[in-house]
């Protein structure tokens, strides 16, 4: 279902919900953190989604025990890094990864712009040992509030162009956007893209809110806007993303049955509507699954799967240019496979 022509992206993949179960043991000892388990098979219940959790704040907390063994800035960096080798092994040609300083920091308090300079570093070393294009997405925490997303906003600023885009994750009903105007019209100003997460949690107020007062270019999730033709129709004429995560929708309680989820409707009504996988190490999954898994479950057909992928190098945040230089050398690299 993967066309092997075509670049693969994961445009919505989060660095801090992918570390290793293997990397959690070993920082655990190295910090001396009391971990719930002491090996991998007793660890996967505590850091992975074992079953479907009631709501996305319960989902969120699976995160935690990854970000509580960062007890260095060096711990930051090799995290990044092995985000790096990760997606390079999972086949994909490009990867944004989205990351949250403060989050990151929070545990052992270590300072927020050094973090960002950790994973910054890390990802470079990352792409000197693997063949794939990566960009940095910064995030801000919304459920930590309005002055910690500031002390973030201020440590990923300090390496603004290392960074590619601003987003806006975490508990979206507790936080709505509202609180996060003013950190986003800096985000703009510094020349970031923006992407939001939106209409998981709450309804397609949310996303029009992300859209007209945030300046989000691509909605993170954006289930919600199946309820509401007006937003769809929005979507699709402004070239408004939409990054679909399956089955982290369905670990979320987002929707209740893959069959039920609205990404084929979003991609039949002409929306820019993408596959990607959100936090794989937390979910168990990687990106071939959700497009030759979840998808089908989803209802697409191989036209649909197709279209989507044409959508994740449509809406990168990479200039014309450079995704014509990704798409001719998938390109070649397909035709020397064959030849
Ligand atoms: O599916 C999701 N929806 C909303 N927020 C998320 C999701 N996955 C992770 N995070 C949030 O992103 C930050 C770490 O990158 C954390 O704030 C985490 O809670
Ligand atoms: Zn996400």
């Amino acid at each position: 279902m993967i066309d092997l022509r075509l670049p693969l992206t994961d445009i919505h993949r989060h660095l801090d919900g992918n570390i290793r179960a293997q990397t959690i043991l070993e920082l655990g000892r190295q910090f001396n953190i009391a971990l719930p388990a002491q090996t991998i098979a007793d660890l996967i219940p505590h850091v992975q989604i074992t079953q479907t959790e009631p709501d996305l704040v319960s989902f969120l907390q699976k995160l935690d025990w990854g970000v509580a063994v960062l007890g260095s800035l060096e711990a930051c960096r090799r995290v990044a890094y092995e985000n790096v080798a990760d997606a390079a092994n999972a086949g994909l040609d490009y990867a944004e990864l989205r990351f949250s300083p403060y989050y990151m920091a929070l545990n052992h308090q270590l300072p927020v712009q050094g973090v960002v300079e950790a994973v910054v570093d890390g990802i470079r070393a990352g792409c000197r040992d693997y063949d794939i294009a990566i960009r940095l997405i910064g995030i801000l925490s919304r459920t930590f509030g309005i002055q910690a997303c500031q002390q973030e906003l201020d440590g990923l600023l300090a390496c603004r162009d290392e960074i590619t885009a601003l987003d806006l994750a975490g508990d979206e009903l507790g936080y709505p956007g509202e609180l996060f105007t003013s950190h986003f019209k800096l985000g703009r100003d510094a020349g970031w893209h923006i992407t939001v997460h939106a209409g998981e949690a709450a309804g397609p107020s949310s996303i029009w809110q992300a859209i007209n007062e945030l300046g989000a270019e691509r909605i993170g999730h954006g289930v919600k806007a199946i309820v509401d033709p007006a937003l769809m129709q929005y979507m699709a004429e402004h070239h408004i993303g939409i990054e679909s995560c399956l089955t982290s929708n369905l670990q979320t309680s987002t929707v209740d049955s893959l069959a039920e989820h609205p990404l084929v409707h979003f991609l039949r009504h002409g929306i820019s509507a993408t596959i990607n996988t959100d936090d794989p190490a937390v979910q168990g999954i990687e990106i071939a699954h959700e497009y030759q898994v979840a998808a089908p479950q989803a209802g697409l057909t191989r036209d649909d799967i197709r279209q989507a992928q044409e959508n994740g190098l449509r809406m990168a945040f990479l200039s014309e240019q450079e995704k014509r230089q990704l798409r001719e050398k998938v390109r070649a690299r397909a035709e020397n496979r064959q030849g």
